[in-house]
């Protein structure tokens, strides 16, 4: 036998294999019944019917703007018959129709294969796999049973452990995208578009990937494409999206040599009949949008509390999300940047007014008790404390703003969502908790270095009245007789924590909210910059029209 024919029968027994286990009915399968849908007023299917089979891989074919992407996301569950924009209607049934106990959506989690991957960067490989197996099982899973399976499933797939998530390539992100969902144990895998943008050679190795997991890891598996060619050998299943009479049928594989015709011409994009809105619409649509805005922050400050809860279904996770925001918030680079600060503050009160004393010669010997009294009292109470909310709400705020952007861009949040991680919890209240520790700790590093400066700064024009005389009288309004902590502390504590959580809603809003593209991010980052630090000077200003009248 030659080697060649060899092969051929190495390759003859290996599909046939492959035809026994795709024999073997795994998975669940998904019938849509009377599915209507459509986005932006504009219909995309009408009633329409189909069945993906359970166990199999099926193809949904459609041109681009069909609306393959939105059933993707539908049968994710990350689209809500909520949505401003996108309506949907009809039965979405999970498991056997005749089975009067066909699960729906809401009880049945599937897994994504993101087209942007949507791994988290900030884990390493095995964590992003680790951190699906914990939160997607209905039972408890060991850390230890965790890392097992994951170690596992990243050898199988080709995946390096000893890298940083971010550095890895293309291919072995793609890799560590289907390790991730194969890992979750769902019935159901989904692939958004996996080979768009590749070459011939890479789709092809794509295909071979997602087929080779199908068979050894047998799902329930849907992959939204336009990409037909590449994809076709690893098909069991074609369904076509078709645009014209908005309907998902099923393409006999004896019709499939002639699927680039039955997909025809891409959907006319027709432009609005109502033309732009005129400035008068837009001006209300604006003050709608701001009065909504303001009501929702009203709800979320109500429910503050609940938010506060650490309700996450590990600890482990939630500790590690929350560390990473601290390190955001408060991390070296924002502490030199405070330290900075609280510098050229106690320099510039500190040496300012004394340089820039009216007829310095005799006044200064007559107020210089007096001016460190008000030296001490500035910083402490009022001039660290704005200038260093300020600072963290315009740096630490746009850096999460920015962070939570890239995440909803990256699609990072939606596939927290579809590994059972609910984002309020798993990253606002980590945010919450990050300014609530990063504002105070900052604010009492900038005031130790502020004062430092002025004792310095003190120093080297007075030497002659030395340390004790600085410090008895830079502290004169701030110590009590009695007690560790100076006057007003309890105020200061006050306006420094309503800063925190108010920056910490405001950077999740801005971040949070939907973002199609990535200036979308840069605009979120703006307006958490313009509202945290407006929000900021607000409470300071509240808080001193109560502030200096109470009694210390
Ligand atoms: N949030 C939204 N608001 C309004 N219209 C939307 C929204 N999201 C998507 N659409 C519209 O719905 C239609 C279908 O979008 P979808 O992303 O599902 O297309 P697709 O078939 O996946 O196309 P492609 O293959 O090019 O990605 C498009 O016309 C798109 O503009």
């Amino acid at each position: 036998m030659t080697e060649s024919n060899i092969n051929e029968a190495a390759k003859a027994a290996s599909n046939s294999d492959r035809q026994q286990q795709r024999e073997v009915p795994a998975g669940t399968a998904i019938t849509l019944r009377a599915f209507s849908l459509s986005a932006g007023g504009k219909p995309l299917l009408n009633d329409a019917n189909v069945t993906f089979p359970a166990g199999k891989l099926t193809l949904v074919l459609g041109c681009s703007g069909v609306g393959k992407s939105l059933l993707l996301r539908i049968l994710a569950g990350l689209i809500d018959e909520h949505h401003a924009a996108i309506r949907y209607s009809g039965h979405i049934n999970f498991g056997d129709e005749a089975n009067t106990k066909a699960r729906n959506h809401a009880e049945h989690p599937v897994a994504v294969v993101f087209q942007s991957f949507a791994l988290f960067d900030e884990l390493t490989p095995i964590e992003n796999i680790e951190i699906a197996i914990e939160h997607s099982s209905q039972t408890t899973v060991s850390r230890n049973e965790a890392n097992q399976k994951a170690h596992a499933l990243l050898n199988e797939l080709g995946v390096p452990e000893d890298r940083t998530t971010s550095v890895l390539s293309g291919g072995q992100q793609q890799r560590l995208a289907i390790a991730r969902a194969v890992g979750m144990e769902t019935d159901v895998v989904l692939y958004d578009e996996p080979t768009s943008g590749l070459d011939t050679n890479t789709a092809a190795q794509v295909a071979e990937l997602i087929r080779d997991t199908q068979t050894k890891f047998t799902r329930t598996s849907i992959i939204v494409t336009h990409d037909f060619e590449a994809l076709k050998g690893i098909a069991d299943h074609v369904v076509l999206l078709n645009h014209h009479d908005r309907t998902l049928q099923e393409v006999k594989p004896d019709q499939w040599s002639v699927l680039p015709e039955l997909l025809g011409d891409p959907p006319r994009v027709e432009s609005s009949a109502a033309g732009p809105a005129s400035a008068t619409t837009r001006a209300t649509q604006a003050i709608g949008r701001a009065m909504a805005a303001c009501g929702e922050f009203v709800e979320q400050a109500l429910l503050l509390p609940v938010a506060l809860v650490p309700w996450w279904k590990s600890f482990r996770w939630g500790s590690r999300i929350t560390w990473h925001y601290i390190k955001l918030v408060c991390g070296w680079s924002a502490c030199f940047y405070i330290a900075i600060a609280g510098m050229i503050i106690g320099f510039v009160a500190q040496d300012f007014i004394f340089r820039y004393l009216p007829f310095r010669q005799y006044t200064e010997p007559l107020l210089i008790e007096n001016l460190l009294h008000a030296t001490g009292f500035s910083l402490y109470r009022f001039l660290v404390p704005i200038l260093c909310t300020i600072l963290i709400a315009a740096r630490s705020g746009a850096a999460v703003a920015a962070d939570v952007g890239s995440k909803v861009y990256g699609n990072q949040l939606d596939a927290m969502k579809t590994i059972g991680m609910n984002p309020s919890r798993s990253v606002r209240t980590p945010i919450l908790y990050a300014f609530l520790i990063g504002v105070p700790l900052l604010t009492f590093l900038s005031y130790g270095v502020a004062s430092l400066t002025s004792a310095v700064a003190f120093l080297s024009t007075h030497a002659r009245e030395g340390i004790a005389f600085w410090d008895a009288h830079f502290h004169k309004e701030l110590r009590l007789p009695t007690g560790v902590f100076y006057k007003g502390t309890g105020w200061l504590f006050g306006k420094l924590l309503t800063c925190a959580v108010g920056i910490a809603m405001i950077s999740w809003k801005c971040g949070s909210a939907p973002k199609q593209s990535a200036p979308e991010i840069s605009r979120g980052v703006t307006q958490t910059i313009l509202w945290s630090t407006l929000f900021t000077l607000l409470v300071h200003f509240v808080f001193s029209l109560f502030e200096f009248k109470a009694p210390t």
